[in-house]
């Protein structure tokens, strides 16, 4: 059992909000060799085949929410799938996020359909039959709604222009549910960070981070 468990790298899962800080956090862990870090691969979902799939769902989220929800499926399964030469696999979000926080606020409030949604779970039910979609830890980067709306704001990604207030609340609460409230299956321990902070204070938290995965790393690897 020891050699497979050091075979599948350490898996962190990396979770919060949009705007929340994900990319920072991701950013400061490239400079570690034994990381592999795996961001969202949002340039997919904004060119699927020259379709802007990432526009579509916020123009016309009725029409496209299921649509643009299947292919995040896909491209994140691709992300747990893949196979990596470091002992430690860094992912930003996860099948987990898509399904208890995004689709499901997409299936609160109308966009997707119920029946489109249990679909959807067949598809994630197989999959974690038939693929390993097993987390190590997961890290909850926790920030305020209004933090996370300014902080997209200020990264000004078109497609996000006129998403309201209230989603980051929504996508907010579900976390919570989800991560701390444990209403939805979850997968790893949760580590939360204090997103909040500012640029340098956060370094602080990184830094304690990044020494609790390399250590827990080494001692999955050592029993
Ligand atoms: C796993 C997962 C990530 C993810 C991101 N998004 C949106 C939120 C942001 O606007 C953008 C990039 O994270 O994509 C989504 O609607 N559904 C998602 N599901």
């Amino acid at each position: 059992l020891k050699q497979f468990a050091s075979l599948r790298p350490y898996t962190v899962i990396v979770e919060g909000n949009i705007g929340c800080g994900k990319t920072t956090f991701l950013n400061y862990f490239q400079q570690f060799d034994d990381v592999n870090v795996l961001a969202e691969p949002v340039n997919k979902w904004r060119n699927c085949n020259g379709y802007n799939l990432l526009d579509k769902m916020y123009s016309d989220p009725k029409k496209w929410s299921f649509t643009f929800q299947s292919y995040v499926q896909l491209t994140i399964l691709q992300h747990h799938t893949m196979k990596t030469g470091h002992p430690i696999k860094l992912m930003e979000r996860s099948i987990y996020s898509a399904r208890h926080c995004f689709v499901e606020q997409m299936a609160r409030n109308g966009s997707i359909e119920r029946a489109s949604v249990s679909v959807m779970d067949e598809w994630f039910k197989w999959a974690k039959e038939n693929c390993d979609l097993s987390v190590d830890l997961i890290v909850y980067l926790k920030t305020t709604p209004e933090t996370a709306y300014q902080r997209m704001l200020a990264r000004n990604r078109p497609e996000e222009q006129y998403v309201p207030l209230e989603y980051f609340q929504d996508i907010h609460n579900l976390h919570e549910e989800w991560l701390l409230q444990k209403r939805f299956e979850c997968p790893a321990p949760v580590l939360i960070i204090d997103a909040n902070l500012d640029k340098s204070g956060i370094m602080e938290e990184y830094s304690k981070c990044k020494a609790q995965i390399f250590t827990e790393r080494e001692l999955k690897v050592a029993l």
